[in-house]
């Protein structure tokens, strides 16, 4: 029987927003049934981050040969470094009926969109930019330089919300997973609901 191609997943929204907060609670449940995709950054790693775990650690020339070769589902250049998502290891985990979770920016997501129009498109939102400002402040992981730019990227990315199939509100880290599991599920049931119709037709019944 043909094994059924997973369900691409991309969660997006701007920096400081919870992304990888929510993400990384979605994948401690232990019912979790997607495969998360590490990105590839020129970023340096920050403390406590782990090469091959939080990222894959590349230099720029590393990063543009693989742009070259086409190895990214998707690039973009977001505050002065590279992410991309690497291709091979999404075809291949939906192809084994897997489904795939990226957490990316939201020029990534447009890509992908272009791309991969079938993926499940979830924005992130923040319930306003001053709790973003205190959030990006508050992880201490960027200078005050950084943070203004971050903070002037999403005023403009928050204008893309409207793209997205949801958008869910990261007001407590609980409720936003509730809401994003629940999403999923329903997208799963719909597809079914799709397939078998059109089984059914090809049938003639
Ligand atoms: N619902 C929430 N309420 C309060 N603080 C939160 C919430 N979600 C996340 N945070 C905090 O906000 C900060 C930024 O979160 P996180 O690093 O997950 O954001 P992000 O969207 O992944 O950022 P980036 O895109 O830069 O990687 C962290 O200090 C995190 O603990
Ligand atoms: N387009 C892509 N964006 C990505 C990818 N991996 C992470 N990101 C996003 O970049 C910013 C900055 O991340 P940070 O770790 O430096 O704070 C943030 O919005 C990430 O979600 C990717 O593969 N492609």
């Amino acid at each position: 029987m043909r094994k059924e191609r997973g369900l691409l997943i991309v969660l997006s929204g701007p920096s400081g927003v919870g992304k990888g907060t929510v993400r990384k609670e979605l994948f401690s449940q232990p019912d979790t049934n997607y495969e998360y995709s590490i990105s590839m950054t020129t970023r340096q790693p920050r403390e406590g981050e782990i090469d091959g775990v939080d990222y894959f650690f590349k230099t720029r020339e590393q990063f543009e040969e693989l742009i070259e070769e086409g190895g990214l589902l998707e690039h973009a250049e977001f505050v002065g470094n590279y992410y991309g998502t690497p291709l091979a290891y999404v075809n291949e985990t939906l192809d084994a009926g897997r489904d795939v979770f990226l957490e990316i920016e939201v020029q990534g997501a447009a890509q992908i969109r272009e791309k991969a129009p079938d993926a499940l498109f979830i924005f992130l939102a923040p319930p306003s930019i001053s709790e973003l400002r205190e959030r990006l402040v508050g992880r201490g992981t960027e200078t005050e330089d950084v943070i203004a730019k971050r903070i002037a990227t999403a005023n403009e990315e928050v204008e893309m919300m409207n793209l997205y199939d949801y958008v869910v509100e990261n007001d407590e880290v609980q409720n936003a997973c509730d809401r994003i599991n629940a999403i999923i599920m329903a997208e799963h049931c719909r597809r079914e609901r799709v397939e078998k119709r059109y089984l059914s037709m090809l049938k003639g019944e």
